[in-house]
């Protein structure tokens, strides 16, 4: 089933096109990225999904209903930018509250709200007002607000931005325990967070979707594969090397020690021996092998 259909999707603000014919299909599965360089209208398009406001034109449909319905009560939830707690109210009542909101009752809601606590593993800080969290715990809390209920469709607009790297990791560990009871759609600038959580990727630029892509499929025969060397001496002899392999069908240096090689995929396992005598012949040593093309490659290359 289709999670968001939308459909020519445009969202002025005066003359400002921040969304511009905007089309694109989600199905159910692994976590969807919205990816786009600041004011490319990733926000916008969230508001547009919740339903917060209108499209100037275009259509959008949510789990087959319009966006903003009612029908949609409980079955999608969104964590905003800047989503933020009521400081005079405990974690644990305003957790209980959201769940009322959604249609649950008192006893079935708090239930919610002390579930969803353990899977963000802020237990203990319960009955603590969010005057008492940090910044990471704190989006925490809000994005265990965000699971309550269990919604079929999770919105999380930048989850991991500005916290610190453990707060960071723990989210994402979250999110890929849950991803497979919800559909998240995670807006990020982090796109090695979204390659490890993300299975398909939007790409919006000025308004305008300029590619959507499946984050781990390959197109064709030619797979691609990113090998990255430890320091980051002069690359040209082990450039020369690889480049005598003939199952090597192209080779670009991607960073100072990053090289992305295109081979013939059905000769994987030779190929595979045959670069690893190279790296030896040379005495070069590798930092990691990744099979397939890094997301910043296939957006930006
Ligand atoms: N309420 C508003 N009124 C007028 N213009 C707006 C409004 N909200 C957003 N915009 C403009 O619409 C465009 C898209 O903004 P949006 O916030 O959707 O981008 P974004 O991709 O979320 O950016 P960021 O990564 O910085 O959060 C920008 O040019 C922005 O200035």
């Amino acid at each position: 089933m289709s999670i968001i259909v939308a459909k020519s999707l445009s969202k002025h603000y005066g003359t400002n096109k921040a969304l511009d014919q905007v089309s694109f299909e989600i199905e159910d599965g692994l976590p969807t990225a919205l990816v786009g360089p600041n004011g490319a209208g990733k926000t916008t398009l969230f508001k547009l999904i919740c339903g917060f406001m209108a499209p100037t034109s275009g259509e959008i449909e949510i789990l087959g209903h319009k966006a903003g319905s009612n029908s949609l009560i409980s079955k999608m939830s969104a964590l905003p930018q800047d989503s933020l707690l009521d400081p005079n109210l405990a974690i644990i009542t305003q957790l209980t509250q959201f769940g009322q909101l959604q249609g649950l009752s008192h006893t079935k809601a708090k239930h919610e709200a002390i579930k969803v606590l353990e899977i963000v593993e802020l237990t203990d800080a319960a009955k603590e007002k969010p005057t008492a969290l940090s910044h990471g715990m704190a989006k925490r809390v809000a994005i265990a607000q965000s699971l309550i209920g269990e919604p079929e469709l999770i919105l999380l607009d930048e989850p991991t931005a500005g916290i610190d790297p453990s707060n960071a990791k723990t989210i994402r560990t979250l999110i890929t325990e849950q991803r497979t009871k919800s559909k998240f759609l995670i807006s990020s600038h982090n796109l090695d967070e979204l390659e490890k959580l993300c299975d398909q990727v939007l790409y919006l630029d000025n308004g305008q979707l300029q590619q959507s892509l499946s984050i781990h499929q390959h197109s064709d025969s030619f797979e691609f594969l990113t090998l990255t060397l430890k320091g980051s001496e002069n690359l040209k002899p082990i450039i020369k090397e690889i480049q005598k392999i003939p199952l090597v069908s192209n080779i670009v240096q991607t960073q100072s020690n990053e090289l992305s090689l295109q081979y013939d995929s059905e000769h994987s396992l030779d190929f595979e021996v045959q670069l690893l005598t190279c790296l030896h012949k040379k005495q070069c040593q590798y930092q990691s092998i990744y099979k397939g093309k890094r997301l910043e490659d296939k957006l930006f290359s």
